[in-house]
């Protein structure tokens, strides 16, 4: 499974800058975590790779198959930055509802939402109204969503914001629980996403990909005498990135 976007540019408006230009990029495997600064365009190229917008320019594609065809939707989920409480719905309801959106029938989809809501630890909200869940925990419902229909790509805005410590370790460890060829490429504000379980990094700057390449390359880019714990945040320093003005505040 290998999603590729080719020399894709996007712009909200036709006559407004582009927001990415000529950006090519293939999703690695394993786990890669897309950093950037404030309004660097991640969103916009996880919305282009979910298919939910398309680039004016180029093409996103799976396997060959075009990000509006079918088969892509199926095997691609998307975890957007800002999860929607669907009006009368308990946190099963809408997670099986988007596994029944993505193909799946309904007692599957069923059967699939608890499974998922077990994996975000939230099973003793499963038949809570969205509505009434914390943003923590409607973070863990937009998680379960993406994982509810055993996705190959799984595309994550943001995924650990509004979630506490533990929830943060719960999510790293179903992470590390996906198994076979699974991708995910999640962009997030929390350098402790990057330490731990990530092969690959993406650094978006600017509508382009300053850096992509593993953990360990980033993380070398570092100066030597980078202090312990702030490794790094001194790589992304390095890349010419200022975190005293780009780098996200930690949540
Ligand atoms: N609907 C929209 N209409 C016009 N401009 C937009 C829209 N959505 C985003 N933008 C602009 O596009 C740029 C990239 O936004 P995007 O949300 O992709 O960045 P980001 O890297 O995800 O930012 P952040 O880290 O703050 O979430 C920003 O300048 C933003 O203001």
């Amino acid at each position: 499974m290998t999603l590729t976007l080719t020399r894709c540019t996007y712009a909200y408006g036709l006559r407004a800058r582009p927001i990415l230009e000529n950006l090519t990029y293939t999703v690695p495997d394993g786990l890669t975590v897309l950093l950037g600064p404030n309004g660097a365009g991640k969103t916009t190229l996880l919305r282009l790779a979910a298919g939910v917008t398309r680039p004016r320019h180029g093409s996103v594609e799976l396997d060959g198959s075009d990000s509006q065809h079918k088969a892509y939707r199926a095997a691609v989920a998307w975890m957007p930055q800002q999860i929607t409480a669907m009006a009368g719905l308990t946190a099963r309801e809408q997670v099986a509802y988007t596994g029944w959106l993505k193909g799946m029938n309904k007692r599957d989809a069923w059967d699939a939402a608890a499974r998922a809501l077990a994996r975000v630890d939230l099973t003793d909200r499963a038949d809570t109204k969205t509505k009434q869940l914390s943003g923590g925990q409607l973070r863990r419902v937009g998680v379960a969503s993406a994982l509810v229909h055993s996705a190959r790509v799984l595309l994550l805005d943001e995924p650990t914001a509004d979630m506490d410590p533990h929830q943060r370790r719960v999510f790293r460890d179903t992470l590390t629980s996906l198994t076979g060829d699974v991708r995910v490429l999640l962009s997030t504000h929390d350098i402790a996403d990057l330490a731990e379980e990530s092969q690959h990094v993406a650094v978006l700057h600017s509508g382009h990909l300053t850096y992509t390449g593993t953990t360990t390359d980033f993380l070398a880019l570092a100066p030597a005498d980078a202090a312990p714990g702030r490794v790094a945040e001194a790589a992304y320093t390095a890349l010419g990135i200022h975190p005293a003005r780009d780098w996200p505040q930690q949540q």
